[in-house]
């Protein structure tokens, strides 16, 4: 039969019902880690694979979105929905990126739909024919999903920030739990079926703030105002066209205007409200950045909330980005923003490229201190503009606490620690203070800058941090470090390269701390190490003890978890 779905032999696990997890089995196909950063497999190419020219058929190819859909068809029920056929349908469960897993009634193909929540019952159209699943735009929500409650922010229907705010938090805590343990089951391979299994996967750790928990923003200056189609009729004729706040969903040159985001924190919002009061008075002179014409001056607004060390009480930072160096132009912006108590550095970087980072080729310091601070199991970290901290600091704690548990350090000074990926230092510089040494390794420059500021801030001297990439290392990698007694590996979404997974099953280091912000890649690299790869040529060596999900960022399908590997004598 067309589009059966059949399990490779060489898979070994159970599969729970095949029809809702046909997915999944895209996921298998993850392509191993690439040779090069830029072509490393990233979350986009995490989902399944390009949809092929004959799964592209050509009808509707050009179809666009009509003011009223077109009644459900339900005639004859082929196995592929045809691209444009507009279904009703009912959503089972959320999958990766958040997304909505539905099922075509008739014959069980699967579907899914951005914003689609567990139980919604919705007309949606087939917008995209991928191998085994479909994608489908939802129309219109015909009765409401299971677990619904009043998402509080006035933008969260339309704004590619929150996906699930309407979701009761327990509902997605749920469901990304269930997100970690199928991927683990059908990517990974662990079986569900193994005695300890329970014991292996961890409930999720909730997040105690749903709200205002980050402690970074950037909104976007833009010319063109992105405006939702249900408020076409409210905002017609309204002549403004220059938005600042956040990128709408699937537009890399809209921006949805924004006065508040709940998920920052208050002070953050005040300075928010008071650039947006402002910024638009014709007599001051500012232009938003144009992405295709590059004529404009204001880029982006970045927020970053800190702490001081010495009341505890918070500190901003406020980063306006602009395309040249032209202080007098910010003066007025400048003065309303530094009156808001918290704030206690305003930068202003200078990107001239027309790309839309917010890492500017130049920082000029506007207004009081040039960095902010925070502090996080109870060392000091110093923030600059562009440097990477994590950004729910709370949880950031809970995270820590649970990677120094995995770690387990005896704590008599005896053991090395090697940091993959270790951004600013701030995993391995906790750990330091019961290490005899730890070894940090990181791209880019100015994370590893900052690392070594921060271990002198700390006053510590038993920690190394090495500037490299860790995608492109050789032989000599490993020679400049004794073998370490735990290894903290805590990559980008793209998970570990291969190289770097050989190498990890060479050294067999008797403990690893897989930390992942991206349970997909995170599934493949545990699959590698504890059960290899006879296309790799790998051998696993690992035992996994145990599949720690958090939740760092409620209403957003991000999902962080913290593994913990045992090396097998
Ligand atoms: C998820 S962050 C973790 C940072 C740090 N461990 C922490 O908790 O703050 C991943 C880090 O990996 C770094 N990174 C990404 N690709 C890399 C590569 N190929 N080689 C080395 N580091 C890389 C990023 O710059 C980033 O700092």
């Amino acid at each position: 039969m067309a589009g059966a779905i059949t399990i490779p032999t060489t898979h070994t696990l159970r599969l729970i019902n095949p029809r809702s997890h046909s997915w999944l089995l895209n996921l298998r196909h993850i392509s191993p880690p690439s040779f090069s950063l830029s072509t490393a497999t990233s979350a986009a190419s995490l989902s399944p694979a390009p949809s092929t020219a004959e799964e592209e058929d050509s009808d509707h190819h050009n179809s666009t979105p009509s003011d009223t859909p077109p009644k459900p068809s339900n005639k004859s029920a082929p196995f592929y929905p045809k691209r444009g056929q507009t279904l009703e349908l009912v959503c089972d469960t959320l999958a990766f990126k958040g997304k909505g897993v539905c099922k075509v009634p008739e014959t069980g193909f699967v579907l899914m739909c951005d914003r689609a929540l567990p139980g919604e019952r919705f007309l949606g159209r087939v917008t995209r024919k991928r191998g085994s699943y479909a994608e489908v735009a939802k129309l219109k929500t015909l009765s409401p999903h299971q677990d619904a409650v009043d998402a509080p922010c006035e933008y969260a229907s339309y704004c590619g920030g929150c996906k699930t705010q309407s979701l009761s938090y327990e509902a997605q805590i749920k469901y990304k739990e269930q997100q970690v343990r199928e991927l683990m089951i059908h990517v990974g391979k662990f079986s569900d079926e193994q005695p300890d299994c329970l014991s292996i996967m961890k409930p999720i750790v909730p997040c105690a703030n749903q709200f205002h928990y980050r402690n970074k923003m950037e909104f976007s200056f833009s010319n063109r105002r992105w405006i939702p189609q249900e408020l076409w009729e409210e905002e017609q004729g309204s002549g403004n066209e220059y938005a600042l706040g956040l990128h709408a969903p699937g537009f890399f040159d809209k921006v949805l205007n924004v006065d508040k985001c709940l998920l920052q924190s208050e002070p953050g919002n005040a300075v928010l409200l008071a650039v947006q009061d402002c910024w638009r008075d014709e007599s001051l002179g500012l232009s938003p950045y144009n992405v295709h014409s590059h004529a404009g001056f204001l880029k982006h607004l970045v927020i970053r909330t800190g702490r001081d060390v010495q009341t505890g009480k918070p500190e901003i930072m406020v980063n306006f980005v602009t395309s040249a160096y032209k202080p007098e132009l910010l003066q007025t912006l400048v003065e309303k923003v530094s009156a808001i108590t918290e704030v206690a550095s305003i930068v202003n970087n200078i990107n001239t490229s027309v790309g839309s980072t917010s890492i500017g080729e130049e920082e000029h310091v506007l207004y009081g201190k040039p960095i902010i601070a925070e502090v996080l199991r109870g060392l000091t970290f110093q923030i600059s503009a562009n440097s990477f901290f994590q950004t729910n600091t709370q949880q950031a704690e809970v995270l820590y606490e649970l990677i120094e548990d995995a770690a387990s350090l005896k704590g008599d000074g005896s053991e090395i620690v090697l940091d993959l990926f270790c951004g600013t230092g701030t995993i391995g510089l906790t750990l330091a203070r019961r290490a005899k040494h730890v070894y940090g390794y990181e791209v880019v420059a100015q994370s590893i800058a900052d690392a070594h500021q921060n271990a002198d801030l700390n006053g510590i001297c038993n920690a190394t941090f090495v500037q490299g990439d860790l995608n492109k290392i050789d032989e000599n990698f490993g020679k400049n470090f004794p073998r370490p007694d735990v290894v903290i590996s805590d990559p980008n979404r793209p998970g570990m390269h291969m190289k770097l997974i050989k190498f990890l099953l060479k050294l067999k280091a008797p403990r690893i701390v897989y930390v992942s912000c991206n349970p997909a890649t995170c599934a493949r690299d545990l699959d590698y190490l504890c059960h290899g790869s006879v296309e790799q040529n790998i051998k696993g060596c690992y035992q996994l003890k145990s599949i720690q999900p958090v939740d760092m960022f409620p209403h957003t399908p991000h999902i962080e978890c913290v593994c913990l590997l045992d090396l097998i004598d």
